[in-house]
């Protein structure tokens, strides 16, 4: 696996074996003055799957899209060990004159596979998702839900090691998200990619991750790092089961402490 860094190659070599992706003393600073984080370390090792909560506007959105190398910290460094990153935004971002299956292979195409191999993982991937035969229907055809469906299956496609998500489920209606959860932990029951995944909503950060960060209100400072250790895959009536209640009730007392 290649080491490189979003910051300079030294930083990489401070990751430990398991690390996918670290970020050390991180502070944010954006030119209109605003201090979006304050100091911020997190390790996240292979096959995690964190989840990020926080206040709005507490720097959540900024600290993923520093990992992604989408910003550069003010202070401090971010490094990954791996090159394989797959990002999901809050709007699908599909390619409107494009098909479902069109859309999937975009990223394959421009990380240049061979044609037969873009197919087969596309393929692979809008069957994982549950949009077999919708692959030549138009964007404008499909639901939120199966919008979100070909944007997950477009970041499948390219078999990403580290999965960052921008709450991908936030514009959704209650049954969908509740559906695109399960599919989300499903695959990740599956394939183990390791993820990033920021959300407002605190069961949902419970029912995926295996691990749960709290952010303080803005400049956001990591404020607890909660071990979610449900088995995977969760069913979904894990929901009513006592010890996930208890996990969402520390989380939003915390939450509320935070602010
Ligand atoms: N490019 C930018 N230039 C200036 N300020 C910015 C920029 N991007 C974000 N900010 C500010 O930095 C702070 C953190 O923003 P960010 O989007 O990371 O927060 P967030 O926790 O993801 O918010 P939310 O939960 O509401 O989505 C906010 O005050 C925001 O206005």
């Amino acid at each position: 696996m290649k080491l490189y860094d979003t910051v300079n190659d030294v930083d990489a070599r401070h990751l430990t074996k398991d690390v996918v992706a670290s970020v050390s003393g991180v502070t944010k600073r954006f030119d209109s003055g605003t201090r979006a984080l304050d100091r911020v370390d997190l390790d996240v090792r292979t096959g995690d799957f964190v989840a990020v909560v926080g206040p709005s506007g507490c720097g959540k959105s900024t600290l993923l899209r520093m990992v992604a190398g989408l910003e550069k910290p003010t202070d401090g460094s971010v490094a990954l060990a791996t090159e394989s990153v797959g990002f999901i935004f809050q709007e699908p971002t599909l390619l409107a004159w494009r098909s479902v299956r069109g859309n999937v292979e975009v990223c394959a195409e421009i990380a240049r596979l061979p044609r037969g191999e873009r197919r087969r993982r596309a393929q692979a991937a809008i069957d994982a998702v549950g949009l077999t035969g919708f692959e030549s229907q138009l964007p404008r055809m499909l639901s939120g839900g199966m919008k979100m469906r070909a944007s997950l299956a477009r970041a499948l496609t390219s078999e990403p090691e580290l999965l960052l998500l921008d709450e991908p489920f936030g514009a959704l209606d209650e049954m969908t998200r509740l559906d695109m959860q399960s599919e989300l932990q499903r695959l990740y029951a599956e394939r183990r990619f390791t993820a990033m995944f920021i959300t407002h909503s605190v069961s949902e950060a419970v029912f995926l991750a295996n691990r749960v960060i709290v952010m303080s209100a803005r400049p956001g400072r990591i404020v607890a790092d909660i071990a979610i250790d449900f088995a995977h895959p969760r069913h979904p009536d894990l929901r009513y089961d006592r010890r996930f209640t208890d996990h969402v009730a520390e989380i939003s007392e915390t939450l509320r402490g935070a602010r």
